[in-house]
């Protein structure tokens, strides 16, 4: 059914294009754009996304590293470590895998990563250009789901109300400041707030990125909205599933993104267009 975006499918289309100009660049004797990666600790969800990372990054052909930690390494240690790569000329693009364990700061190791090499845009610097509307490298997540709403034809949102549902610093904030870039009109609600469902009833867009499996029900949408489900999360059934109920939906929406195979794929297709434009930047330095 077309009203299902499919975010695996837009997201292959993106990663087909990086391939064409990395094999361009290959054909050219360049160097080649380079992802680090740092995972601490070994927490089971973080491990699979990086491993995503990783296979992702390869199959474009770019170059890939995984730095793995133990959870006792200290914050002082994490950031000397992000300082190396700062400076190392072969290094285009770093992201540290969030979350980090409890006895490190992640805004001080975030603020510590070079900017220009800041390829999932949560340095403050960047998140600052962001909010006052420069050109800047975009958060993977709401930047994926912006390319889902081009594709759709959402991408002039005049006129429209626009909820989101939740407020973290890697989605939330992010997104709302995104959709408003666009003209939307956004109202961001979270755990706080009275009567969700009475505000995402009224949305023509909803984005959920709480973390809470199937918290979105169909009397909580208005008939032809578009719902994006950012969600990843265990169901009772062991299953991956979104903050969506996706059945209970299904009818109301005009387009709805499916967990797995929505958001998440775009995610990782942003990454490697944020490292591929990082070395491109630094390469015309
Ligand atoms: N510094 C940082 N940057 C991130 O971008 C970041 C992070 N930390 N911490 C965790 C979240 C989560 N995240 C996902 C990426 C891909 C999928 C993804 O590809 N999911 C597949 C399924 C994967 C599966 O089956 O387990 C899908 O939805 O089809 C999901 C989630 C990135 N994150």
């Amino acid at each position: 059914m077309d009203k299902i975006v499919y975010g695996n499918v837009i997201a292959q289309k993106v990663k087909d294009q990086i391939k064409v100009e990395i094999d361009q660049l290959k054909e050219e004797g360049k160097r080649l754009p380079h992802l680090v990666v740092i995972l601490v600790g070994d927490d089971v969800g973080s491990k699979s996304y990086v491993a995503g990372k990783e296979k992702a990054s390869i199959a474009v052909g770019m170059q890939n590293s995984t730095l793995r930690y133990e959870d006792t390494i200290s914050e002082n240690e994490l950031i000397q470590v992000i300082q190396e790569l700062n400076y190392d000329d072969n290094v285009d693009g770093i992201l540290v895998q969030l979350p980090l364990p409890k006895h490190i700061d992640t805004n001080r190791v975030l603020f510590s990563i070079n900017p220009d090499k800041d390829v999932d845009g949560f340095h403050p610097y960047n998140i600052g250009k962001m909010l006052i509307g420069e050109e800047t490298v975009l958060p993977c997540t709401p930047k994926g789901i912006m390319k889902m709403l081009e594709e759709i034809g959402y991408d002039d949102l005049s006129g429209k109300k626009a909820v989101v549902i939740g407020r973290s610093n890697i989605v939330g904030k992010p997104i709302a400041q995104l959709l408003l870039n666009k003209n939307a009109t956004v109202t961001i609600t979270h755990s706080r707030t009275e009567d969700i469902e009475k505000t995402t009833s009224q949305a023509d867009i909803v984005i959920a990125a709480v973390g809470v499996a199937k918290l979105v029900k169909g009397d909580w949408i208005k008939e032809g909205a578009v719902v994006i489900d950012v969600g990843v999360n265990r169901g009772e059934d062991g299953k991956l599933c979104g903050d969506v109920d996706f059945d209970d939906c299904i009818d109301k929406v005009k387009y709805i993104t499916p967990v797995p195979k929505g958001v998440g794929p775009m995610t990782i297709a942003m990454l490697l267009e944020n490292t591929l434009e990082a070395y491109r930047q630094r390469e015309d330095k």
